[in-house]
């Protein structure tokens, strides 16, 4: 099993090196789309506070030109103020604008980063079915991904700017005050950030958890939404609604306990705001009362005054502000930490996915004169052992075994003995407990396709149903053959379907496809089969929901096609397509028999 150490998210050193690692992902290069972005909300947020500060002095002129019944000067500084403050609203609406694009793109590229590591291989199945320690990987890609972009997003303008705006401000303070301004609002500073530190913390790993329990419930509803037919019969609404207000109670729970940790920040965050009103005063005051300003007409020291107040509230307004974002950024931490663990697992199933196809590689270089067979076979077990991944007891021991083009299998046994789990072995999805397997032929046309238990059918027409796991029609050169498609429908048994879907135009959305009956699925899943025609295909009870007849018109037409068939299943009807038997009898053992009449049997039903 994989496992990563249990970590708690907190503000720590983890977060810091999550937060770098998808920094990375969302500026790839100096020269990308979102760098180019950053920097131009850099320029757009710099001019606006130059702008600012410029509407900011203002009205220490009118006190001056008021002062001195300065009519000309008024009038002149009535228009400038007009024109600033329409700059300053223009510049605004710019800076929300980028940061808005920003956060579209910044989504989109860490979304396909994950989505390019989830659906890489097989990562996507171990992570759901395999793995247990990732919560809802879903809503982590979904949800988290968006809201860290979002809050990233918000915090972006106001953070990009303050170094400068910090800068510049410490530098007028410093000038109209003396050391005694900067110093103090910097210590200020600092003991506001301890602070909120340590209120911050609880809040990073509670609000973890919240997202978790959001995706708990978000996916009681999912469940209910793809079973509500299975529910609905035995009538399950009062025990689903229980169930499902349960999830809703504990996420409700955790909200609040959210909210409460988040209350003693908020009381520390508008403290330090509040005093940070009057710190301005009390450090204007130091050099009145010194007498440094002396000198000065009323008139001169209310305008100094005025200047000084502005340049002061500013710098603790800028180190207001960074406090401020202490409740955006504990959310980013929790979002960033659900994320960057999400990577990390990923990246650990990646390794061991590559490490274990590259010793595979090497022993199939080693293995290939020991195990070589027939240019025609497609699967080599060579004295394998398997056990599900939850359990130490094998289910199949020591079994060899060669599948060859023409020799057509069926495995067989009792509920839970490993019949599918052979086929995981085959796939790779599992890993072999000892012994070896290869298999020689390729995934789809032309080599091996599985019919898994379960039908799945994706979104999208039919015709990309049919030609699922494809992207496009095959081969790529040819037409868009819906002739070929309808053809193997009707030959699946599922032409009336296609004519009340195709009644309007052609192949189009296939939107109905939640409400196919279990058989009609099935059937669907064959015409995949027929369309792909691959050489070996692999059905593990592909026609449990269907009648022997249509068993048996759908197998006869899959030799026909000229497939080699591996089946797995419980019928005895089964037993005359197949060759070879291979009986999983439990606890290890297994049984392979060879069947009288076989392919033989086929032949002569056929031949009337
Ligand atoms: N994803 C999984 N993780 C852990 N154990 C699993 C998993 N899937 C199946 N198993 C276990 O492996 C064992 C074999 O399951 P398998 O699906 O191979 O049975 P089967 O012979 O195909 O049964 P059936 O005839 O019902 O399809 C069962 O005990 C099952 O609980």
């Amino acid at each position: 099993m994989y496992l990563l150490p249990v970590h708690r998210p907190k503000l720590d050193w983890t977060f810091v090196q999550r937060f770098c690692s998808i920094q990375k992902v969302l500026f790839p290069s100096w020269t990308s789309q979102s760098a180019l972005m950053f920097g131009t909300l850099l320029v757009v947020t710099l001019t606006e506070q130059l702008i600012i500060y410029q509407v900011g002095v203002l009205p220490s002129h009118f006190y001056s030109v008021l002062a001195d019944k300065d009519y000309s000067g008024f009038q002149s500084l009535v228009g400038t103020a007009m024109v600033l403050i329409l700059l300053n609203s223009t510049l605004k609406s710019i800076d929300q604008y980028i940061c808005n694009r920003m956060y579209v793109s910044w989504r989109r590229m860490l979304t396909e980063s994950l989505h390019t590591s989830y659906f890489q291989g097989r990562v996507y199945y171990t992570l759901n079915v395999l793995r247990g320690e990732i919560d809802n990987p879903d809503q982590r890609i979904s949800q988290d991904a968006e809201r860290l972009c979002k809050q990233m997003s918000t915090m972006a303008s106001r953070l990009i700017v303050s170094p400068f705006t910090l800068a510049y401000y410490s530098y007028h303070c410093f000038y109209s005050t003396g050391w005694i301004g900067p110093v103090s609002i910097f210590g200020y500073f600092v003991i506001g950030t301890i602070a909120n530190k340590i209120l911050m913390g609880p809040i990073v790993s509670t609000l973890f958890e919240q997202e978790k329990l959001e995706g708990d419930f978000r996916f009681k509803h999912m469940q209910i939404r793809v079973n509500a037919e299975s529910a609905a019969f035995y009538r399950a609404g009062k025990v689903e609604h229980m169930r499902t207000d349960r999830r809703l109670q504990t996420l409700l729970e955790t909200q609040k306990s959210l909210i409460n940790k988040e209350l003693w920040l908020y009381i520390g965050v508008n403290t330090f705001d509040y005093l940070g009103g009057y710190l301005s005063y009390i450090i204007i005051a130091i050099p009145i009362f010194t007498g440094i300003y002396d000198g000065l007409t009323p008139g001169e020291l209310s305008a100094l005054i005025s200047k000084n107040a502005f340049v002061c509230i500013y710098l603790i307004n800028g180190f207001t502000q960074l406090i401020d974002l202490s409740t955006t950024l504990s959310d980013v931490a929790g979002y960033t930490h659900r994320i960057g663990e999400l990577r990390e697992v990923m990246d650990d199933i990646l390794r061991k996915q590559s490490l274990s196809l590259l010793i595979s590689a090497a022993q199939k270089v080693y293995d290939f004169n020991v195990h070589a067979g027939p240019a025609d076979t497609a699967f080599i077990l060579d004295h394998l052992s398997y056990k599900s991944p939850y359990s130490d007891k094998l289910l199949v021991e020591d079994l060899s075994l060669k599948i060859s083009q023409g020799t057509n299998l069926l495995v067989v046994g009792n509920t839970g003995t490993g019949k599918t789990s052979l086929l995981r072995v085959l796939n790779r999805l599992w890993e072999a407990h000892s012994g070896f397997v290869h298999m020689t032929t390729c995934f789809g046309p032309r080599g091996t396709l599985f019919l898994p238990q379960k039908p799945y059918l994706t979104d999208g027409t039919l015709r990309e149903q049919v030609i699922y796991p494809l992207k496009d029609i095959y081969p790529a050169s040819g037409s868009v053959d819906d002739d070929r498609i309808i053809q193997f429908l009707e030959l699946a048994g599922l032409s009336s379907d296609v004519q009340q879907n195709d009644a309007e135009s052609e192949l189009v959305l296939f939107c109905r496809y939640d409400v196919l009956s279990p058989g009609e699925m099935q059937r669907l899943c064959f015409a995949r089969l027929f369309y792909l025609q691959p050489k070996y295909a692999v059905l593990d009870e592909a026609t449990s929901a269907l009648t022997e007849e249509a068993e048996a018109q759908l197998y006869r037409t899959c030799k026909r096609l000229g497939m080699t068939l591996v089946s797995l299943g419980h019928r005895s009807s089964l037993e005359k397509y197949h060759d070879v038997q291979l009986k999983l009898c439990g606890g290890g053992l297994w049984e392979l028999t060879k069947l009288k009449g076989g392919t033989r049997s086929l032949e002569e039903e056929e031949e009337p």
